[in-house]
């Protein structure tokens, strides 16, 4: 073994390929994408992502910091959150970024305060909870009445009527996010009719606005990752192209994360023991939910391979299985080639809610991240030899 398992493995190949994919789909100039770091934060991702011409869509001051380190221009950054912090929203005023995305009418009092400190007028947007079901995990939807995020959009006008008394604030904006890992289009449409109907309502209170941010939530296929690389960018901002009653001069924002970012990255980890229990095999490997945690935190599904067996020794089922002391720690039922203790199983798709989610409970070590155009992952896995890469 090359290099100490567990470990990410980033395809850049992939990740490049997936924007410039994403760039073509783009159907209208008035379109920007912001990247969601918060679905990544490695700084090779974001300087990758930042070559494409996306925005930074950030939810702590932390994140506003490693945007603009990574060469982010403060008017490409935005900031939602429904705790922001004093010095979190000192770090976007004295930025003086993009847009904040207020998400209640007791947060504005706040940030105005700060804005005045700063003597700078600082560009809100309201962000609204629509109502909208997104369809997806319920963990993981964002844009129900039920849930803590955004001024409730029968909150509006009485908003509007405070921002009015704020003197270091400017409306410049709405902003929705209806959830994540979203496959059908249906929620998406849904939410351009709510945001139709504001925008026309606001607009009677004689509020014009400068942009109409839409959120991310896109899915991916994490049954193919392999056979669907890709998402359908095209057949998503098409929704948006349709459907959004956009004004003149407007723009239109997305803030993508796992739609970007999930299939380039995978968990590679060794397998420790392969232990015969009562009931089934355990393939115990050494990566755990401690270096992906989606599976024990919302029954995630993710594909997994055996990398180094050979088929031709024949196949049995495992339940792929992590270190740590939780029941939950626990990757998954997998049929695959007899497998042996040093056998190198890929997890896929992990690219997203991966690597950033990391802790270090039982005080375990962190997982580092490679780079296909730096270390082959057949070179980290002392497959072949490292050749240099151009
Ligand atoms: C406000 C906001 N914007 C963008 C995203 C990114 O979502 P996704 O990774 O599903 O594209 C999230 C996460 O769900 C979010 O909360
Ligand atoms: N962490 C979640 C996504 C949360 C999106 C942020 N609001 C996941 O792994 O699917």
């Amino acid at each position: 073994m090359a290099v100490q398992t567990p470990f990410y493995h980033y395809d850049i190949e992939l990740l490049e390929n997936t924007l410039q994919t994403l760039t073509a789909a783009i159907p209208s100039s008035n379109f920007k994408v912001h990247y969601a770091i918060k679905a990544n934060a490695e700084p090779r991702i974001l300087q990758t992502i930042r070559k494409y011409g996306l925005g930074a869509d950030c939810v702590s001051g932390n994140e506003i910091t490693r945007a603009l380190e990574c060469g982010y221009a403060p008017s490409e950054i935005v900031l939602a959150g429904v705790g922001k912090s004093d010095a979190e929203l000192n770090t976007a005023i004295s930025n003086g970024i993009h847009s904040i995305n207020c998400e209640s009418i007791e947060e504005l009092e706040v940030i105005n305060e700060i804005a005045e400190q700063n003597n700078r007028v600082a560009h809100i947007s309201f962000r609204i909870n629509p109502n909208v079901d997104a369809k997806t995990h319920h963990k993981i939807t964002t844009g129900l009445s039920e849930n803590k995020f955004g001024i409730p959009i029968s909150e509006v006008s009485r908003a509007i009527a405070e921002i009015r008394k704020m003197n270091a604030l400017k409306l410049t904006g709405v902003h929705f996010h209806i959830g994540s890992q979203i496959l059908s289009m249906d929620p998406f449409i849904k939410l351009c009719t709510q945001v139709n109907t504001l925008l026309d309502e606001m607009e009677a209170e004689g509020v014009e606005l400068e942009h109409i941010n839409v959120g991310g939530g896109l899915g991916i296929d994490y049954l193919n990752p392999d056979g669907n690389p890709i998402p359908d960018f095209e057949k998503y901002f098409a929704v948006f192209h349709e459907h959004l009653q956009v004004r003149p001069g407007q723009t239109v924002h997305f803030e993508l994360g796992r739609s970007v970012v999930a299939q380039c990255g995978s968990l590679i980890s060794k397998v420790l023991y392969v232990k015969k229990g009562a009931t089934k095999n355990f393939a115990i490997i050494d990566a755990g939910m401690t270096e992906l945690i989606r599976p024990a935190l919302y029954d995630s599904h993710h594909e997994m391979e055996n990398i180094t067996a050979d088929a031709a020794m024949g196949m049995d089922t495992y339940s792929v299985v992590g270190p740590i002391c939780e029941s939950s720690d626990v990757f998954g039922q997998l049929e695959m080639p007899i497998t042996k203790r040093g056998d190198i199983i890929k997890i896929k798709s992990a690219g997203a809610y991966g690597q950033v989610l990391s802790s270090n409970y039982n005080l375990r070590d962190s997982a580092i991240a490679y780079y296909s155009d730096e270390m082959t992952l057949n070179a980290c896995i002392g497959k072949e030899e490292q050749v240099a890469i151009s």
